[in-house]
C-alpha cells in the first residue's frame, strides 16, 4: 500500500537520508528504531510532503505516486502525520481541536463519525471535549494530536514519538490507544524511543543508523534480536 524507494535528503551538504526503502502493508504497523539523528523523523517528513527530497526518490501510495505533493495534497491522498511536539492548539477546546482536523475534501463529509470513532478510541477525550488543550496534560494532549490526524480519514497515520516526555503509565495508557487505533484497521508508521512498547504492538520494524535502513525483521524476532537489546533494550547481551 505504501512503498518507499531511493529515498535520499539532503540539507544542504548533509545527507540525512541515504537510499531509504521501506513498505508498510494495507493495516499493518510497523516501526522505524533508530539512535537520535539517524533520519527516522525526516523520514517521516518526507513521507508526509513536509520536506523535499533528492529526485530519484519513488514514494508511492495506493498506487499514486506522491513524491512531489505538496503536504495538504498527500494529506487528501490518506496519510496524516503527528509531528514530534504534537502541534495541537492550546488555547482552543478538545473538540475545536477535532474539528480542525476535518479540512481535508476527503474528511469533510465525515465530521460527525469520524469525531465519533475518535471518541470511542479515546474514551477519555469524549469526557473533556470543551476543556481547553493547554489545560490538559502531555498524554491527553498527543491523544487530542492523534484524534485530530485521524479526524482527516487517513489510511496511514504516521507518528513521530508519541511517547516523547510522557510518564511510563501515560506511555502504557497511550500505546493502548494506538493499538485500538491499529484495530480499526489503519495502517501505522511509527518512529519511536520506546522500543520494547512499539515493537508490542507491531508487526515489523526497521532499524535505521546515520540515514540509512540497516536491519529489517518481524517485531517479535527484533525484541529477541541480541543487537537491538544491546543498543535500545537496555540488555548487557
Ligand atoms: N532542518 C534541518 N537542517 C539541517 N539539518 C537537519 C535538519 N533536520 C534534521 N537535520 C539533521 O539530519 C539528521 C537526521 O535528523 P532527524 O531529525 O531526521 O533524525 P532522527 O532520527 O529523527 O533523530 P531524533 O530522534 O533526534 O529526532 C541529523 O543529523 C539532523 O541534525
Amino acid at each position: 500500500m505504501f512503498e518507499i524507494r531511493d529515498l535520499s535528503l539532503h540539507y544542504g551538504q548533509h545527507l540525512a537520508l541515504d537510499h531509504v526503502a521501506a513498505t508498510v502493508g494495507k493495516g499493518e504497523t510497523v516501526v522505524i528504531l533508530g539512535a537520535n539523528g539517524a533520519g527516522k523523523s525526516s523520514l517521516l517528513k518526507a513521507a508526509a510532503g513536509l520536506v523535499k527530497p533528492d529526485p530519484g526518490a519513488s514514494i508511492r501510495f495506493a498506487g499514486a505516486d506522491i513524491v512531489s505533493r505538496p503536504a495538504h495534497l498527500v494529506l487528501e491522498a490518506g496519510i496524516a502525520l503527528v509531528p514530534e511536539g504534537r502541534g495541537v492548539f492550546g488555547d482552543l477546546t478538545v473538540e475545536e481541536n477535532l474539528a480542525l482536523g476535518a479540512y481535508a475534501k476527503r474528511a469533510r463529509a465525515h465530521g460527525k463519525t469520524s469525531r465519533d470513532l475518535v471518541y470511542s478510541l479515546f474514551p477519555k477525550l469524549a469526557d473533556r471535549r470543551k476543556q481547553f488543550v493547554n489545560t490538559m496534560s502531555g498524554g491527553e494532549q498527543q491523544m487530542v494530536a492523534i484524534g485530530r490526524a485521524l479526524m482527516s480519514k487517513p489510511d496511514l497515520l504516521m507518528l513521530d514519538e508519541p511517547s516523547l516526555g510522557l510518564a511510563p503509565v501515560v506511555v502504557g495508557e497511550l500505546f493502548a490507544a494506538l493499538g485500538r487505533v491499529r484495530e480499526s484497521g489503519l495502517a501505522l508508521l511509527i518512529v519511536e524511543q520506546n522500543v520494547r512498547m512499539s515493537l508490542s504492538i507491531a508487526d515489523r520494524g526497521y532499524l535505521m543508523e546515520a540515514g540509512r535502513i540497516v536491519g529489517e525483521n518481524t517485531a517479535t524476532a527484533l525484541m529477541n534480536d541480541d543487537a537491538v537489546k544491546r543498543a535500545f533494550l537496555g540488555a548487557t547481551v
